[in-house]
């Protein structure tokens, strides 16, 4: 378990940066700080040990990797991603392009169009995967965010979580497939998803063993994330970073694709229901710290993400 410390010249060598590894199975208060000192120093974090089953996780990869091998018409029945269902290098709305392919889904309940009949060969298989991996996965995120409000002396100490149990969750489940880079002669790759914050509370995303993703640190520098088959990676998100206050800032990343291998991600997007308000509770507002972000819906501002580009600072259009 390792937490770079603050350094003057780390924005120089991005190989320095050790990113935190938080292991869940250790002392409940000790895991509370570094998920804290985590998420105040970097919007990120991975974790170990925690608890999503393998078998669970490997069903959704396999689903996941035959939706993807399918041939274009088949994929393509579950498309276009407006707003959810089957996408290619189009993101969004505003013109934004990456070399990817997704399946875009909502998961209260499972949005899989109704078009897409044969996805994955079985498509009650294949949505009962979905449901039963969004299921622990979303119960990891809210044992995270209960740590978190913890930490910070939230007095509803499921203020953060209660959002994402919401029946009426906004939250959604995304599958992310990045083809090697064919420009031969480059030894980058491509942009496979191009930088951005998430909006959403918190992300719970995994990958295949491909690298790829990079997490950009102090404004300054992309930071490499290894691919690791026993963790998840854990973004902090907009919604999040105006609950706290500014205590937690939203992550930027983005993707490069590999130019030899396919990378794979799945990613669930922790999100309020759209009618409800998001705002920090007073415990974190003080006149040292006054409230950075005028009160907000989630639906008001899932309208104003979507009206932008992928890249944009979405958060300053709220600022007070
Ligand atoms: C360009 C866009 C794509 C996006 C909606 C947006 O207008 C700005 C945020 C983007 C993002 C990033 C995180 C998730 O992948 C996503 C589903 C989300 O909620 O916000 C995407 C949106 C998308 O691809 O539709
Ligand atoms: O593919 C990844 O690793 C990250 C994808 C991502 O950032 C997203 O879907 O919002
Ligand atoms: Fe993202």
């Amino acid at each position: 378990m390792v937490v770079a410390s603050p350094n003057p010249s780390r924005a120089e060598k991005p190989e320095a940066i050790e990113l935190p590894v938080i292991n869940l199975s250790g002392e409940r208060t000790e895991v509370a700080k570094l998920i804290t000192k985590a998420c105040e120093e970097y919007g990120f974090f991975k974790v170990i040990n925690h608890g999503v089953p393998e078998e669970t996780i490997a069903a959704m990869e396999e689903e996941g990797l035959n939706f993807f091998m399918m041939p274009d018409v088949e994929k393509q029945r579950a498309g276009p991603a407006v707003p959810y269902g089957y996408g290619r290098k189009n993101i969004g709305f505003n013109g934004d392009i990456g070399e990817v392919e997704y399946l875009l889904l909502h998961t209260n309940p499972l949005s899989i169009p109704q078009s897409s009949i044969t996805i994955s060969g079985d498509l009650q298989k294949f949505c009962s995967v979905v449901n039963v991996y969004v299921r622990a996965v979303r119960g990891l995120a809210c044992d995270l965010l209960d740590l978190m409000a913890e930490e910070l002396r939230v007095q509803d100490q499921s203020l953060f979580s209660k959002m994402i149990r919401d029946i009426e969750s906004d939250s959604l489940f995304r599958l992310n497939h990045y083809p090697p880079s064919s420009f031969h002669h480059c030894t980058t790759g491509a942009v496979g998803f191009g930088e951005h914050t998430d909006p959403q509370i918190l992300t719970i995303l995994r990958s295949n063993d491909v690298a790829g993703l990079q997490i950009r640190v102090a404004d300054a520098v992309w930071v490499p994330v290894p691919p690791d088959p026993t963790a998840f990676c854990v973004n902090v998100g907009d919604v999040l970073q105006a609950m706290t206050n500014g205590r937690f800032m939203s992550v930027r990343h983005r993707v490069l694709t590999n130019i030899n291998n396919p990378r794979m991600s799945m990613a669930y997007f922790g999100a309020p229901p759209l009618q409800a308000s998001v705002t920090a509770p007073p415990e974190l507002v003080t006149p040292h710290s006054p409230l950075l972000y005028r009160p907000f819906t989630w639906g008001e501002y899932k309208k104003a993400s979507y009206s932008l580009q992928l890249g944009d600072s979405r958060l300053q259009l709220f600022r007070k």
